[in-house]
């Protein structure tokens, strides 16, 4: 029997299949024109049944991704030592390999960045004042986006005023828990290639995000995976690959919408599987209310529709803050259902013969 020993770099790494063309969403991938007549809609739509969705006609200028890409770049390409200097991640500041700090590791390097209001926060600093004045301009759009796109995620529902849940993440007044990520996969390794060349290393292994929203760029490198949604919690699911496009962003539903809309949204399960050949560049908007925000479904939606004499819609959640789900959220391993714990047991059913 021949045995193929994984290289040093890569040990604690988990291998998947190499995604190839076939395992690329096609002509079904959600798209929204966020200029578009309808477009509250068609969030709702996506959000529903794929928990993600491709915006186009966004109004970010390309500078402003531009100049934060080269950044990262930058930042990733300098000497490791200046790297080390801002690390590690714990949880902000600079990773390599490791994610959170139970156990979780991928083929990656990163910048875990704290947002205070509508500018990076003093308290985790970046690296340059160069990618400090990048990021703060990135953050002010990403902060639009989340507003424009959360607003209509309240529209298409039907729930007022229409600031319900954006006032939540981008309100001016709110202390809300932001973060920026900057990722970095560098390609696969040749001599894992040689070896195993069906096999790729996991860049970032498969989690839903716990915030309300994320809003994630990259670079022209293909990498991201979804799970096609119908039965992802009980573990089967298809794994479908996102192509890059370096010109529009992803809209993601964390855990936070699920449970604010009662279950009809549902934050995707998503990885990312290291490149063969090129590296990719990603850099995620986090959006999260503030640590007190009592995180349950919103009132009209559990009584929208209900008519006099019927009961309204029940919670499928416990009720619990923000602060309590991310405390939680940062205990638990990266593919580990963070929900599952705050389920409701559905009512027992009357038993007709008793
Ligand atoms: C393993 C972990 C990394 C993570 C915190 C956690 O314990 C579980 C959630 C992870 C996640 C996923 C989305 C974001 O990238 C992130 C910053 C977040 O808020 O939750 C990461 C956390 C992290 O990298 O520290
Ligand atoms: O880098 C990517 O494309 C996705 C990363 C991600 O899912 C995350 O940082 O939570
Ligand atoms: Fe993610």
């Amino acid at each position: 029997m021949v045995v193929l020993a994984k290289p040093a770099a890569l040990e604690q790494i988990s291998l998947v299949r190499s995604p190839s063309v076939e395992d690329n969403f096609g002509a079904g991938l959600p798209v929204v024109d966020l200029a578009a007549d309808g477009a509250a809609g068609e969030v709702v739509r996506a959000c529903e049944r794929f928990g993600f969705f491709k915006v186009v006609s966004h109004g970010v200028g390309e500078g402003v991704v531009g100049r934060l890409e080269a950044e990262a770049v930058r930042f990733f390409a300098s000497p490791q030592a200046a790297k080390d200097a801002h690390g590690p991640a714990s949880p902000f500041g600079y990773g390599s390999k490791r994610i959170g700090r139970n156990g979780d590791m991928g083929w990656l390097e990163y910048l875990l960045l704290a947002i205070d209001g509508a500018s990076l926060s003093r308290s985790s600093p970046a690296p340059s004042s160069s990618l400090r004045d990048a990021a703060n301009k990135y953050v002010g759009a990403m902060r639009g986006m989340a507003r424009t796109v959360l607003e209509m995620v309240a529209e298409g529902l039907g729930v007022a005023p229409r600031g319900a849940l954006a006032d939540m993440v981008v309100g001016d007044g709110a202390a809300s828990d932001q973060i920026l990520r900057l990722n970095h996969y560098p390609p696969c390794p040749p001599l894992l290639q040689n070896l195993m060349p069906n096999c790729s290393p996991t860049g970032f292994g498969e989690h839903t995000d716990p915030q309300l929203i994320s809003i994630l760029h990259s670079n022209s490198t293909s990498g991201l995976q979804v799970a096609l949604h119908h039965d992802a919690d009980a573990g089967d699911h298809q794994w479908v690959t996102v192509p890059p496009d370096p010109a529009s962003f992803l809209v993601i539903v964390g855990d936070s919408l699920q449970v604010m809309t009662n279950g009809r949204m549902r934050s995707v399960r998503h990885r990312v599987v290291a490149n063969k050949l090129k590296s990719r560049v990603s850099m995620i908007y986090f959006g999260g209310p503030p640590l007190e925000q009592r995180i349950a479904p919103l009132r009209q939606l559990l009584v929208a529709g209900v008519g006099d004499g019927e009961e309204e819609e029940q919670s499928r959640y416990e009720e619990f803050t923000w602060g309590e789900y991310k405390k939680a959220a940062y205990l638990s391993r990266l593919s580990d259902n963070r929900l599952a714990p705050f389920h409701r047991q559905p009512p027992p059913v009357a038993n007709p013969l008793a």
